[in-house]
């Protein structure tokens, strides 16, 4: 018997994150004056102990209220942060859409952000040049190639980046609530492609409030609350327990 092969696999990640506060003078001398023992910062857990494994083609979307630490974990899985403890380890190419303008450089044309974006991901300058046509009919920004991407919209952002990350080829390709920047016709689009690389076995794992959408994308959900993990199965049973909070 053949297992599905783990495309993410999270062991015991926790992360905390300094909360800094202006104190008074007052304080800070009490503070001095008791031997500097309390730290003036608060250090708090946006994800506390989390284990999780992700199979090769599912359909995540990681849900909870503001602040519960969707999008850091989504930051973890792609690369961008790390761990305090434990480890997340992926298979494959990891791509998508964190942070609108994330490996951009505003000062660069979209033309050369293709490339320098595309090489982030893995690309290699022979593949650019073959889907670098590509890249731009699907971003319908033809006419704003040579132009400073510090003078895109936040639309015209997405637009290029998505493209971009989905002509990567990615194994796992990550979205967080980013695509809300796009319009209508655009958004449409990308879920079309989305459904077209879940067609073909590629990972998806999406942080969104529209919970809507999410049902329709994908079938497990996983609900964080104060960075703990309170839920974690079939994607409507995630909704209604995220509609209950
Ligand atoms: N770089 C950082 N430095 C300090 N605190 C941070 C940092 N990144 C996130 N946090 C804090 O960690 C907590 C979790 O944030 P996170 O962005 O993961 O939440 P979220 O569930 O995605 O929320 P939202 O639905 O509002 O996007 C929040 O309290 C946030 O302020």
């Amino acid at each position: 018997m053949t297992s599905t092969p783990v495309a993410v696999e999270i062991r015991s990640i926790s992360k905390q994150f300094i909360l800094r506060h202006s104190r008074s003078i007052k304080e800070a001398v009490v503070w001095l004056a008791q031997g500097r023992r309390k730290d003036l910062s608060n250090r708090f857990h946006a994800l506390k102990d989390i284990t999780l494994d992700i199979a090769q083609g599912e359909t995540v979307a990681l849900l909870g209220l503001n602040g519960s630490g969707k999008s850091t974990l989504l930051k973890h899985i792609s690369g961008v942060m790390t761990p305090d403890e434990g480890t997340v380890r992926t298979r494959g190419r990891v791509a998508g859409l964190i942070e609108v303008g994330a490996g951009f450089h505003p000062d660069l044309s979209g033309r050369d952000n293709v490339f320098l974006n595309g090489a982030i991901l893995g690309m290699t300058e022979q593949q650019l040049k073959e889907r670098f046509e590509s890249i731009v009919e699907f971003a319908e920004i033809e006419q704003f190639i040579d132009t400073e991407v510090k003078f895109y919209s936040s639309g015209m952002y997405l637009r290029l980046a998505f493209s971009v990350a989905v002509h990567s080829d990615p194994e796992v390709f990550l979205v967080d609530e980013i695509l809300a920047v796009g319009d209508e016709p655009f958004q449409r689009k990308c879920l079309e492609k989305i459904g077209e690389l879940v067609d073909a076995g590629q990972t998806l794992v999406v942080v969104s409030h529209d919970l809507e959408l999410v049902q329709r994308v994908c079938r497990r959900g996983i609900v964080l609350e104060h960075g703990n993990v309170v839920f974690d199965g079939d994607v409507s049973e995630a909704v209604s327990v995220v509609r209950s909070r």
